[in-house]
């Protein structure tokens, strides 16, 4: 069994960890932490966790993520690269639900999220965990920068055409919606209920700190410089709870049939769903699963591709593609404890 530990069991990523978890058969839940509910029941806080999580919050301090084989942190940005290197130097492998690690070029990573980092030593070394890019380095990896929401959704989207080249990288929109889960159950005034329930609006159009990340992914995938990957990245905050649409623009530069292009690029891909033509998928139709459902559009034939990606952004936009990555680190079947299919209505 993998003893596996969660930092910050209390928000919305971390107890969506504890639900998969717990239904994970090679896992052994062994701390989850919470400063401010030390001592308290899991399951008292959560009920949905009743007879399935029978651990209590410890404090960070005093919790034995030592004693762990996997620690995810579930945490804001920032805490994870403080207590990455002696987790690692303990021989506890780290997964890093927050942006800590995601960003090779630290001076960008500074730029965007307004703090100097801690261990930047760690970021070179970490591996970025979108398996459907990275899977032979997730293998070995002993430190997984898990991909944002935003980020998972666009890329996988992007990704074939990407790599084939056979659009324009200087000219590339996503297009992407939210719901308000993505912003962590922490309180804040945009979230409250009558604000963010029956109204809709962008959000961060001058500039969103996923914006690099995802030019970073789609850089590597093309074999370019960060620099050469134009993209317009507009965020939208919608009133669900879950999920995230992606829509994304690219203009054609060499002919192919992309529907066989999608098709094929993700034909090994367990978590990754390429519908048939026409489609339109819903979020409604990944939620709580781990997929990627993508549709491939070129209205009334013209030079622009529209792709529609959709995933739960709290599934495979976060607590799903940590799960996946750590059975790929620890050489599991990558689809354990993954196999939820999704909820309607
Ligand atoms: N929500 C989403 O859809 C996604 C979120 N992410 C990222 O995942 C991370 C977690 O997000 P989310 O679950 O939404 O956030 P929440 O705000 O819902 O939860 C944050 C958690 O971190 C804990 N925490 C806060 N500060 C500290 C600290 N200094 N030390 C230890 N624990 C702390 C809190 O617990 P307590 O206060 O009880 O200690 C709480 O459990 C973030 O970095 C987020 O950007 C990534 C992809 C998608
Ligand atoms: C709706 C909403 O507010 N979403 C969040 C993204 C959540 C996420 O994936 O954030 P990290 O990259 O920090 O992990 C936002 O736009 O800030």
């Amino acid at each position: 069994m993998i003893k596996a530990g969660i930092v910050g069991g209390t928000g919305y990523t971390g107890v969506e960890l504890l639900r998969l978890l717990a239904q994970h058969s090679g896992v052994e839940l062994t701390a989850i932490t919470s400063r401010g509910e030390a001592g308290t029941a899991v399951a008292e806080m959560f009920s949905s966790l009743r007879g399935s999580v029978n651990l209590k919050f410890s404090d960070p301090k005093d919790a034995p993520l030592n004693e762990c084989d996997v620690v995810f942190f579930a945490t804001p940005n920032g805490i994870a690269m403080q207590q990455a290197a002696s987790l690692l130097e303990s021989g506890v492998r780290v997964i890093d639900l927050a942006a800590d690690f995601r960003i090779k070029d630290i001076a960008l990573w500074e730029q965007w999220y307004g703090m100097s980092h801690a261990s930047p030593a760690l970021v070179a070394e970490a591996v970025y965990g979108l398996p459907e890019v990275n899977r032979e380095q997730i293998r070995t990896a002993r430190l997984v920068a898990n991909p944002g929401c935003y980020p998972t959704a666009t890329q996988l989207g992007f990704l074939p055409l990407v790599q084939s080249g056979c659009i324009d990288l200087g000219h590339l929109i996503a297009d992407a919606k939210s719901g308000v889960s993505g912003a962590g159950r922490k309180a804040e005034i945009g979230t409250l209920f009558s604000e963010a329930s029956d109204n809709f609006k962008a959000y961060g159009v001058p500039g969103h700190r996923h914006l690099p990340e995802i030019r970073q992914g789609l850089a590597r995938a093309a074999g370019k410089e960060t620099n050469q990957i134009g993209l317009t990245f507009v965020p939208h905050l919608t009133p669900m709870i879950r999920g995230i649409h992606a829509t994304l623009y690219a203009r054609i530069t060499r002919e192919e049939d992309f529907q066989a292009m999608f098709e094929q690029r993700y034909a090994a891909e367990p978590f990754v769903d390429v519908l048939p033509p026409k489609s339109h998928p819903e979020t409604r139709s990944v939620r709580a699963a781990n997929t990627c459902r993508i549709a491939i559009h070129r209205p009334q034939g013209g030079d622009t591709l529209v792709v529609l990606s959709v995933i739960d952004n709290l599934v495979k936009g976060a607590a799903g593609q940590a799960v996946q990555n750590m059975n790929i680190m620890f050489g599991l079947d990558e689809c354990s404890g993954l196999s939820q299919v999704p909820v309607l209505p």
